[in-house]
């Protein structure tokens, strides 16, 4: 846990009337790290930055910003900037104008204020853009716009709410290393909100993912993904097969109406759990190499792999990415290593999924 927090939330809980929209949120935010919020529409992934931005104020519980409780601060007073999905320019202005405007308000004499806006115009690789009209620019160079705009204060904390949502696909992966990219450079602390998980997990130090106002999981990419808590987790994060499964004894789990071999999941014989296994981590084989049999409904070229979905004697559904193809209707074997196995317990918390990793990891 960081030891100087550059934003925390202790105990949040923010209500609309009889809506509870985020329920108990604890968060420890660290300084010069890129955080995203993930989740749904709706969960309270925008309700967590309104709080740090100060547009909203909290039901009950404490937000700090740089060690200082910021409840009743305005958002003018903190030392934060969002950058809004539609991006908020005014389309009167040009991008000067634009860039230069929190800096007009601020009183700033016309000296500093060039030279600041040359500054990150230049960061932003947008110099020369300074008289274009909003109207003139590209989706992309708006948003680099925006970012400008937000960058010129200095803030601490730069707040990104789904920004990168309006552009198409191909922009949408530039601006992500650009981002990753720029946060890096800057070192300053990114609060990024996204319901796409490819995003959270190419950008992010570490994700929170979230459902109905509750942070369900924390951490890297690398721990969410290989460690998912629960078949919510595992299903928004990536691709999943999951089934139900019975812990035999330790390194033994049955599922499919068979037994194998996995690692430690320091959970007790007999308990019934959920295994995830990925689908680029099944081998395509026979059936009598394969530790399971599937038959093959459908194939997809995606490129990089076919992605096969076949099913096995249970009705279970099987997804595999391979770079072999199959045929539609033929059997075939899957094949999986012992730690491709991922047992979750049902109902279990972050707390206590955090403790047993912890014991088991200890042993
Ligand atoms: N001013 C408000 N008054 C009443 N309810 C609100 C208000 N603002 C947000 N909500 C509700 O709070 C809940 C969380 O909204 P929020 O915008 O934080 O979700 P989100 O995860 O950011 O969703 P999205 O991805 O769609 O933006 C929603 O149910 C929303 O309807």
């Amino acid at each position: 846990m960081p030891e100087n927090p550059i934003i925390t939330f202790e105990n949040v809980k923010k209500q609309y009337e009889e809506d509870v929209v985020l329920k108990n949120i604890n968060l420890k935010l660290e300084r010069g790290k890129f955080y995203t919020l993930l989740g749904p529409s709706g969960c309270g992934k925008t309700t967590i930055l309104n709080l740090i931005a100060g547009f909203t104020e909290v039901t009950e519980g404490t937000v700090t910003i740089n060690g200082e409780k910021v409840n009743d601060v305005p958002p003018n007073k903190r030392t934060v900037n969002t950058v809004f999905q539609d991006y908020a320019l005014f389309p009167h202005m040009n991008v000067f104008e634009n860039i230069a405007f929190g800096l007009r308000i601020k009183k700033m004499d016309t000296k500093t204020i060039e030279e600041k806006v040359a500054s990150v115009l230049k960061m932003m690789r947008l110099s020369g853009y300074e008289n274009r009209a909003i109207s003139e620019m590209s989706g992309g160079q708006r948003q680099r716009v925006a970012i400008a705009r937000a960058l010129v204060n200095e803030p601490d904390v730069l707040l990104l709410d789904e920004p990168l949502s309006a552009l198409d696909l191909k922009l949408r992966t530039d601006m992500q290393y650009e981002l990753r990219e720029l946060q890096q450079r800057l070192g300053i602390t990114f609060v990024f909100v996204t319901h796409d998980q490819e995003e959270a997990l190419a950008m992010s130090d570490e994700i929170f993912v979230m459902k109905d106002g509750k942070i369900v999981q924390s951490g890297t990419p690398v721990d969410i993904y290989d460690e998912p808590i629960n078949r919510y987790v595992a299903d928004f994060i990536g691709e999943s097969n999951i089934v139900e499964a019975t812990m035999i004894q330790d390194y033994e789990i049955s599922f499919v109406g068979r037994t194998f071999e996995c690692v430690d999941a320091g959970i007790a014989a007999n308990e019934r759990v959920e295994v995830v296994i990925r689908p680029e981590d099944l081998v395509l084989t026979t059936p009598e190499k394969g530790k399971l049999t599937v038959k093959v409904d459908t194939q997809l070229f995606r490129g990089v792999h076919y992605e096969i979905i076949g099913y096995d004697s249970e009705g279970n559904e099987w997804m595999v990415h391979s770079t072999k193809k199959a045929t539609v209707g033929e059997m075939v074997g899957l094949f999986f290593n012992p730690e491709d196995i991922h047992v979750m317990r049902i109902g279990e918390t972050e707390k206590e999924f955090d403790a047993r990793l912890e014991s088991y990891e200890e042993e």
